[in-house]
């Protein structure tokens, strides 16, 4: 797909988790994939995506730098997608306990949500994405306990929502980077190659 001027420009926050394996899947989805470790390294990309790790890290290393104001204008502007602790920066809210968070998504997060007997697994579930149902992989999965009436639910466990959107927006409570299924990522990178057309 070299060549290819839709290919978009996508950038996976890589302080902290597992960042590495997103911008493999980035790749396979035919995006050009940047690993961005400073505030300036925002500039000029068309998504990005906030990967899973331990969110309470990623807050620290954030809050040096002024790295933290300069994600949150990011994620109101431009294509973002955080997955696991990416979704639990994302979020309005954030309970079980409570910490700061980028604001965007319109939901209330609830982290370590599953409990120690359960709290990795991986699941099958339907989702409103084409094809068979999406194989999910659960680390220390926060649930999304609330979702304002603008979050589009794509996919659930229990019920809980675990795959969703919201305009420029996507999360997911599970690791997509961590199944061989693309079509999470590919998903992402069509929202992204949308906002590079503009
Ligand atoms: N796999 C993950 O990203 C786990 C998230 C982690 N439990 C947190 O609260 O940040």
């Amino acid at each position: 797909m070299t060549g290819d001027t839709t290919r978009p420009r996508i950038g996976v926050l890589a302080i902290q988790g597992n960042f590495a394996a997103h911008a493999e899947a980035l790749t396979e989805a035919g995006a050009e994939a940047v690993e961005v470790r400073n505030p300036e390294e925002l500039d000029g990309l068309d998504g990005l995506i906030i990967p899973g790790g331990e969110s309470t890290t990623m807050l620290k290393f954030l809050e040096r730098r002024r790295f933290f104001d300069a994600l949150k204008e990011f994620v109101q502007a431009r294509p973002t997608f955080g997955t696991c602790a990416g979704a639990i920066l994302l979020a309005k809210e954030v309970r079980h306990p409570a910490q700061k968070s980028l604001g965007a998504l319109d939901a209330v997060v609830e982290r370590n949500a599953y409990g120690r007997q359960i709290d990795s697994s991986i699941e099958t579930a339907p989702s409103s994405l084409p094809g068979d149902p999406l194989e999910m992989v659960f680390i220390r999965a926060p649930r999304i306990v609330e979702a304002g009436p603008g979050v589009e639910v794509l996919a659930r466990r229990d019920g809980f929502p675990v795959l969703v959107r919201q305009g420029k927006l996507m999360a997911a409570t599970f690791h997509p980077e961590l199944s061989q299924d693309r079509r999470v990522h590919r998903q992402f990178v069509e929202m992204a190659r949308e906002e590079k057309r503009k």
